[in-house]
């Protein structure tokens, strides 16, 4: 296959785009995306606000046209083959949109009947997925009268109703309490194990650390130049210590440099919190030992944020 075929059929992935970029007036948007999300696989698609993460997402999902690249769904072009190409996706915008007349089941059925979808079968499927969002006593409730993550959840069931093979998730986990999120982050495994390609976007990185398999940043309307893998292993951890000056004395004893941790809770009277880098966890279990054993009061040693946060702030750094 050529480099133009891989372009033009998506390189088997589910959800591709190339080089893409989208303009609005002056302001550029997307300037060079790049994405890849096979089947089965779920990627987190991260940057700050305005970075263009909806652009690009409403731009898979066919609702906006690139002004260069080439994006593919499944293989299909959105722009020419629109209808097939939403058949096989999911979309679940952050915000719920106007469904306010319409109860929580008359909206998942009405999104069924525009698939297609026959009245029996899109009356069992509503009650499915209400049930596995935990709507079901609300399936006769108008859809205004739902709280915003009550919302959040009938957005995910309504993305759901064709059983799509590809899902973008814009934002998902914002307005959901935290059962609801744990419920989100099962659900989306269960989704990619049975081999749907799910994109997420978002800037809360904690939350996606132990939900993804990789992850695209975005910046400023760039991709990082592919899917990254969230990095093995912690880099940075946060040393807590009862005794400031023991710590700084032992570590300048044994040559270990340590970085101020400006995001730490204040410490005890007397005490620190200090950032040390280290290669893995064999480093981090030597260091607390060599560290007690001197006789430094360490009350705690972990990871200074998780390995999307790390992985993105090492990118962050690199750009600067
Ligand atoms: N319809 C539009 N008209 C004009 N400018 C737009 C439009 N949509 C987006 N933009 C601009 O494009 C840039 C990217 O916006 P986008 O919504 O894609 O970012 P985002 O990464 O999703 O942000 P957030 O994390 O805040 O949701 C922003 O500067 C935004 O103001």
């Amino acid at each position: 296959m050529t480099v133009t075929d891989v372009r033009q059929h998506g390189d088997g992935a589910a959800l591709f785009a190339d080089h893409v970029a989208r303009r609005f007036g002056s302001v550029r948007a997307v300037a060079d995306a790049s994405i890849r999300v096979h089947p089965g696989q779920v990627t987190a698609l991260v940057g700050p606000n305005g970075s263009g993460k909806t652009t690009l997402l409403l731009m898979l999902a066919g609702l906006l046209a690139p002004d260069a690249g080439v994006v593919r769904v499944a293989g299909l072009d959105p722009a020419h083959d629109g209808a097939r190409a939403r058949r096989l996706l999911g979309w679940m915008p952050d915000v719920f949109g106007t469904w306010d007349s319409l109860t929580a089941r008359e909206v998942l059925t009405t999104v069924a009947a525009a698939y297609r979808i026959s009245a029996p079968e899109a009356a069992s499927r509503a009650d499915e997925l209400l049930a596995v969002v935990h709507l079901t006593e609300y399936a006769d409730v108008p859809a205004h009268v739902l709280s915003r993550g009550q919302k959040q959840r009938l957005g995910l069931a309504r993305a759901l109703v064709h059983r799509p093979r590809a899902l973008l998730l814009d934002e998902p986990a914002s307005g959901l309490d935290p059962r609801s999120r744990v419920d989100l982050r099962h659900l989306v495994r269960e989704l990619a194990a049975a081999g749907t390609a799910v994109l997420i976007s978002s800037h809360v990185l904690a939350e996606l650390d132990e939900l993804v398999d990789d992850a695209v940043f975005l910046d400023r309307g760039v991709t990082s130049s592919t899917n990254v893998a969230p990095t093995q292993g912690t880099t940075r951890w946060r040393l807590r210590t009862l005794d400031g000056a023991a710590l700084a004395a032992w570590a300048a004893s044994v040559g270990l440099p340590l970085a101020v941790d400006a995001d730490a809770r204040p410490p005890v009277d007397g005490g620190a919190d200090a950032i040390v880098t280290l290669p893995d966890e064999r480093a981090a279990a030597a260091l607390l030992r060599d560290a007690v054993a001197a006789g430094v009061p360490v009350s705690s040693l972990a990871p200074a944020g998780g390995a999307l946060e790390q992985a993105y702030l090492s990118l962050e750094a690199e750009r600067r």
